[in-house]
């Protein structure tokens, strides 16, 4: 389990997250929704303590993140970020196996253990022909699956994805979830797409603004009286057999959306 608890957090003084309170349980998959600049990025970076909160606190399994150490951090919570990766010449071989990190002393080479992990990583994640290219020459979505057998290399049984479907085209963002969904692995995933958060999440969590304005099922908070406020577009919520679908419009003219200014 994974939760942030009342966390509120400000760059210099400006509140971004205000008592904010999300738990994914034991392998469920919680969403963060919310529009650009609602606090969806700092809050899942709280979550693994790079950012430290001003109240509140986050904790994994029950622990305070901020009272382990990174290396005990980083055995128990993998993290794909949105920054890129950097360019550097390392094969996809090389790339996972820097997951190992955390499970090694720093001037020891890698064992066979760590060969064997890199290698099921990639193979659970559908990339075993990708072993021995080059990381830099591969497709968005040949990248984000490395990055997710480099987490799973890394043996956390907590996974954090900033938006892990950007720059992905339709097929790879479905192919992306179905896979994190296939681990059964904690997760909490930053989504801006909501037909993929109604899809592939456990839950949800909106947030606007720094605050909490929905948490539930996608059932619960993906209706348009939730979402428009929030989006300030117009929803209409279709029920397909297996999922549901939004579909979205700017608001009409004379139709207000407006989100109350908050207090
Ligand atoms: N390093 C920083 N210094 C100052 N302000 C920041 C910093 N990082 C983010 N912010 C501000 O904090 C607020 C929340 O940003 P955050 O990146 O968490 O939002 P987000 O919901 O992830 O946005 P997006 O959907 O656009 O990625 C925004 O107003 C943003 O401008």
């Amino acid at each position: 389990m994974i939760s942030a608890r009342n966390v509120s957090f400000a760059y210099n003084e400006e509140l971004v997250l205000d008592q904010v309170t999300v738990t994914a349980e034991q392998g469920r998959t919680v969403g963060l929704i919310g529009p650009n600049g609602s606090g969806k990025t700092t809050l899942l970076r709280t979550l693994y303590a790079a950012l430290k909160p001003r109240a509140g606190q986050s904790e994994v399994d029950d622990v305070p993140v901020a009272r382990l150490r990174p290396v005990e951090l980083a055995k128990r919570i993998a993290v794909v970020a949105q920054e890129g990766t950097p360019e550097l010449p390392l094969t996809v071989t090389d790339m996972v196996l820097l997951g190992r990190a955390p499970r090694r002393s720093m001037f020891q080479s890698y064992t066979k253990e760590d060969h064997r992990q890199a290698a099921s990583a990639l193979r659970r994640v559908g990339a075993r022909d990708l072993a021995e290219r080059s990381f830099s020459t591969l497709s968005g979505g040949e990248k984000q699956r490395v990055l997710i057998a480099r987490a799973l290399a890394q043996e956390a049984n907590h996974l954090l994805l900033d938006e892990p479907t950007n720059h992905l085209d339709i097929r790879y963002q479905h192919e992306i979830l179905t896979l994190v969904r296939s681990l059964s692995i904690t997760t909490v995933v930053v989504l801006h797409d909501l037909n993929l958060a109604a899809r592939y999440c456990d839950r949800l969590v909106l947030l606007d603004r720094g605050r909490v304005v929905s948490a539930g099922t996608p059932d619960e908070v993906l209706r348009p009286e939730v979402i428009e406020p929030v989006y300030r577009v117009s929803v209409q919520r279709l029920e397909e057999p297996d999922c549901i679908q939004l579909i979205f419009r700017p608001p009409s003219s004379g139709e207000s959306t407006d989100a109350p200014e908050a207090s």
